[in-house]
């Protein structure tokens, strides 16, 4: 589907193409055009609309429709005397929040303070929520959990690599719930000393340590009414994990150096990026603890199991840029081909810090694949040489071949010219491989054995076999 930045809905050609300059000046840099009716070429190097002689509303309207969700949130520009301005700002407009209309002839200044008022409206509107985004299918099915999850206080257990949003989710599940007037309280499980863990889950009376010097309520407390999440639950150490079981089991528990018992009515959602079978296996997680809190496990997919969500996590991440005054940016197609390309070990969030890094050094422009960081371009850099190579190899034809060597097979020439030993070769490429994906996930072997699209046991054997597990700890 296209994007567009703004439908310029102006049925006089100059004025139309006066405003697409103007927003160019401006900063906005609009790229794609299309059109509904009376098509500007000379437009077609912008991502806006240009409307020609549409003079029914119901046309208009579906005209837009046509354009799909491309039209759907973009800002409106229309001009102060246009015929269609009462019509399209009617409260029954689906324009009508997103209009902001424009003098003509048209003055820098007066259009910037449109653009800055109506970005102003759309973003306050939106309130500060951030919101969980992704249409790809395995998002829509996460998204269908949520909901149907969310009104029991079941306890959840989030899954997936670091990254993938697991507190969005949680959050989502709360603000779905009936409990969603009472307090979110999150806490770090595995950021938090294990002496201190049980104090700042349960609280505790004053003087009950050195160091207690007034009583202080817990995060079992705070959460009163509403929900827990426990994140990185997999950290948490045994002793401690005894503790929490006994409270989800008698939902009642004891500030430390108390006596008076408090009942907890808190819904419990958990997350850990670890495989808590396999730590349940090692002697590091409780199997009862385990079943109590995966009542209702929801797994999340890695970013690249879902690369067509980049579009909308990017769009999402602009929004919450532009709201911290930050300019948006936007990627080119060769950008957004090499951000497919890429294997993003760091997930959402890796994505979302790399917006923010583009828009510092590339307000309102357009990022194009040689400006992105390095490891962004590498892996597309690969592609294209291989893809090249191929494409010479196909469009080669074969009665041309005069025996000489083809210039695909020079590009990919692997064979030395005193022959090799291919199974060591193989090996040797294994075992690059293997560093590589170890090195972009951060040494996490479960991380590594996803990117090399192998079970973690495939990959603990192979790390064995090539005498790799000193790599790990190195
Ligand atoms: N689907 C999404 N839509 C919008 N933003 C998202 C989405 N998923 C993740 N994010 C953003 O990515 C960042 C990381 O998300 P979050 O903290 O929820 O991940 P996590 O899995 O809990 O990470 P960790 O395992 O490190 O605790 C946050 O800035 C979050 O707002």
């Amino acid at each position: 589907m296209q994007k567009f930045d703004f439908l310029v809905i102006e049925s006089d050609q100059a004025r139309a193409s006066s405003v697409l300059s103007a927003l160019h000046f401006l900063g906005y840099r609009p790229q794609h055009a299309a059109s509904c009716d009376g098509v500007d070429e000379s437009t077609h190097a912008w991502r806006a609309v240009y409307v020609g002689s549409i003079d029914d509303m119901a046309e208009a309207e579906r005209q837009f429709a046509l354009l799909g969700g491309a039209a759907a949130h973009v800002p409106v520009l229309l001009a102060s005397d246009s015929p269609w301005l009462e019509r399209f700002s009617a409260p029954a407009s689906s324009f009508a929040a997103r209009i902001a209309t424009l003098a003509f002839p048209l003055r820098y200044e007066k259009m910037a303070e449109a653009m800055r008022n109506l970005y102003a409206r759309l973003l306050g509107g939106q309130s500060g929520a951030l919101r969980f985004v992704g249409n790809s299918t395995p998002m829509v099915r996460v998204n269908a959990l949520i909901r149907q999850v969310a009104p029991f206080d079941s306890s959840v257990l989030v899954l997936g690599e670091s990254g993938t949003g697991k507190e969005m989710v949680a959050r989502a599940i709360h603000e779905q719930s009936p409990r969603r007037d009472k307090p979110f309280v999150a806490i770090n499980c595995g950021a938090i000393p294990a002496e201190l863990l049980e104090s700042e889950l349960f609280g505790h009376e004053k003087g009950s340590f050195t160091g207690a010097i007034s009583a202080r309520k817990g995060r079992f407390e705070m959460a009163e009414g509403g929900t827990l999440f426990l994140d990185e639950i997999g950290d948490m150490s045994l002793p401690m994990q005894v503790k929490l079981l006994r409270v989800l089991q008698e939902r009642a528990y004891e500030r430390i150096g108390g006596t008076r018992t408090q009942r907890c009515d808190v819904r419990i959602i958990a997350a850990t990026h670890r495989n808590l079978e396999q730590s349940i296996a090692n002697g590091q997680f409780r199997e009862d603890l385990f079943y109590r809190l995966s009542v209702f496990p929801l797994e999340l997919p890695a970013l690249r199991e879902r690369l067509e969500d980049l579009p909308t996590l990017i769009d999402e991440f602009n929004l919450r840029l532009a709201r911290r005054g930050l300019g948006v940016v936007r990627f080119s197609a060769g950008a957004m081909q090499a951000l497919r390309a890429h294997a993003w070990p760091g997930n959402v969030r890796e994505l979302s810090n790399l917006v923010e890094r583009m828009a510092i050094l590339f307000p309102h422009g357009e990022v194009r694949s040689s400006e992105l960081p390095e490891k962004y371009r590498c892996r597309q850099a690969a592609d294209e040489a291989r893809g090249a190579a191929l494409l010479a190899l196909m469009e080669d034809e074969p009665q041309s071949n005069d025996g000489g060597v083809h210039p695909a097979d020079e590009a990919l020439r692997l064979l030395p010219e005193d022959g090799l030993d291919l199974k060591d070769h193989l090996a040797d490429i294994e075992v690059r491989l293997i560093r590589q994906a170890l090195d972009a996930a951060g040494g996490v072997v479960a991380h590594a054995a996803r990117l090399l699209h192998m079970q973690r046991t495939t990959l603990v054997e192979k790390l064995r076999k090539y005498g790799l597990q000193n790599s790990l700890a190195a």
